[in-house]
């Protein structure tokens, strides 16, 4: 058993051994005090390895599995499924006749998860997230696992084990990652809706390549419960579709509290109840009255209605990678604002361009999927999961991909150096989430490029990691910063372009990216719908 190995009988010299990796000795008149100190807890640790495990059960007589098949090519033209499955939510439900597929990180019970590894196989989840577990009580019919990128670990689509997920709009593009057969499913209409996870853009970014409406909604608000972590302070779960509409439906179905994820209580002043976001989105009949906002009033007086102020942001617009082309469209879509109604001004958060440099420390020093670590959050853990990745061993480590594998590496790295400079970088993240609260106090949404480009040419296995690396410097700079300080923020698509290498004649989608105030996805879906209903993003 893997926990006799890790927890060595403790002598005098396995107590030294340990003292050792701290650079220190245990002084000889204490040494057997200390190591019966050490078989105490050695025995509770094999007698906690040994108690059984307790998560949720899902109810598989009420909603069972079935048709669970890897679909061969022929039927997975875009390598978006990772697996097909059938699992039919209640009869009636706000949400029923509608088909979801959810990103192959999230526990599905008695269907496979290979969370776009081979690292492990056959790894099946033994619950179901509690995301599951709501829409399937509101009637929504599952109908599989769509490809993720490599332990959710990156931003293009050529990284998954299962091999590339191609860009409907040019199948040798990259759809975006890490929820890359989520955007593809939902984009070519195979699926009405997808529930992806972002922990640095893993929403947005295949949102904006395949030109749908993805939000990585304010941290918290949907439990991650049951859903593989990467970091605990930058897991968040959130809705994928063609339209606005449905994504505030499906919103509404699987935010709130479940009383199972640390998640939702930890920063973010949670709302008594989840809005009605579609009822509130159908009670305003016009533009106009989408991008008014009610102005709180004092004492007895209500508030003047005002114009919704749209915020461009400056340093989402300053940086070197980005493409002209796509800060122009983007700057152009945030115009048509004005046309609508809205207040368009300028504004600056400094601290935007340092937070890529934060986040990257701060996500090293804490990749808890790769390092096996936990948290001390309370939710429910995948230890399963965890037990099929530790120990590493020189196998496993050759299945990685790249990027996974200098994840691993560079938090080793980190933790045997720089382990206290995870706590520094929460706290720089709060004084970030400060700059951006006070860019908030001034407007209602901050705007800028989900991505600094259109979807990429996809690299082969034959491209080296510097290469690959060279080739997506930038690439988070406007998503990661909000996977930190837990601000909601949504893509839409805004347009098309050429990619810039040519050909002309070739459109492919461009995404807009809104933020806005803790829990105020409200008005986020207000500013969207208002402009989705005016303009057709693909004749712009
Ligand atoms: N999981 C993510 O959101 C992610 C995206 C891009 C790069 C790394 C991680």
């Amino acid at each position: 058993m893997a926990s006799e190995i890790l927890a060595p009988e403790i002598t005098v010299e396995v107590l030294q051994q340990t003292a050792g990796k701290l650079g220190v000795k245990v002084p000889q008149n204490v040494e057997h005090d200390f190591a019966e100190l050490m078989r105490g807890t050695r025995e509770a640790i094999l007698a906690v390895a040994a108690m059984e495990d307790f998560v949720p059960p899902a109810d598989l007589d009420k909603y069972p599995r079935t048709d669970v098949v890897h679909p061969p090519p022929e039927h997975n033209p875009y390598n978006a499924w990772a697996t097909k499955a059938t699992v039919i939510g209640a009869k009636e439900g706000i949400l029923s006749g509608k088909t979801l597929v959810l990103k192959d990180n999230i526990c599905l019970a008695g269907v496979p998860c290979e969370f776009g590894t081979k690292v492990f196989s056959d790894w099946v989840p033994n619950t179901d997230a509690t995301v599951v577990k709501r829409i399937l009580d509101a009637g929504v019919t599952i109908t599989g696992k769509a490809t993720c990128e490599n332990f959710c670990a990156y931003g293009a689509s050529n990284t998954s084990a299962h091999g590339p997920v191609g860009n409907p709009y040019d199948k040798t593009r990259s759809s975006g990652g890490s929820s890359s057969g989520c955007g593809v499913l939902v984009a070519i209409g195979e699926v009405d809706m997808a529930i992806g996870a972002d922990q640095g853009g893993s929403i947005r970014m295949p949102a904006s390549q395949v030109g749908i409406v993805g939000l990585k909604p304010t941290f918290g608000l949907v439990p991650y419960t049951g859903i593989i972590s990467s970091e605990t302070s930058i897991d968040h779960a959130g809705p994928m579709t063609r339209d606005i509409l449905t994504n505030a439906q499906l919103l509404k179905v699987i935010a709130g509290v479940d009383g199972l994820d640390d998640r939702q209580i930890a920063g973010t002043p949670f709302p008594n109840q989840v809005p009605d976001y579609p009822a509130l989105l159908a009670r305003a009949k016009s533009a106009h009255a989408l991008l008014s906002i009610a102005e709180q009033g004092t004492g007895p007086f209500p508030g003047n209605p005002r114009k919704l102020r749209v915020g461009i942001l400056k340093e989402g617009f300053t940086f070197q990678e980005l493409d002209p082309h796509v800060a122009s469209l983007v700057k152009e879509a945030a115009k048509k604002f004005e046309e609508l109604g809205a207040e368009v001004i300028e504004i600056s958060v400094p601290g935007h361009s340092q937070a890529v440099l934060v986040g990257r420390v701060h996500r090293l020093t804490q990749y808890n999927n790769l390092l096996g670590r936990t948290s001390g959050t309370r939710q429910i853990y995948q230890t399963d999961l965890t037990q099929e990745i530790l120990p590493w061993t020189q196998e496993k480590f050759d299945k990685l991909w790249y990027v996974s594998a200098g994840l691993l590496l560079q938090g080793q790295y980190c933790d045997e150096y720089y382990p206290y400079l995870h706590g520094k970088t929460h706290n720089l993240v709060r004084k970030l989430r400060y700059e951006y609260d006070d860019a908030l106090s001034k407007v209602d949404v901050l705007l800028m490029p989900t991505l600094p480009w259109v979807a990429k040419k996809l690299l082969g296995q034959d491209v080296s990691p510097s290469e690959h690396m060279k080739d997506y410097s930038g690439f988070n700079t406007n998503t990661v910063p909000f996977n930190m300080t837990g601000h909601p923020a949504l893509s839409i698509p805004c347009g098309m372009l050429p990619p810039p290498e040519g050909p002309e004649d070739l459109r492919l989608p461009v995404g807009l990216q809104l933020v806005g105030k803790y829990h105020d996805e409200l008005t986020l879906y207000k500013a969207a719908l208002a402009w989705s209903d005016a303009y057709d993003w693909k004749t712009l």
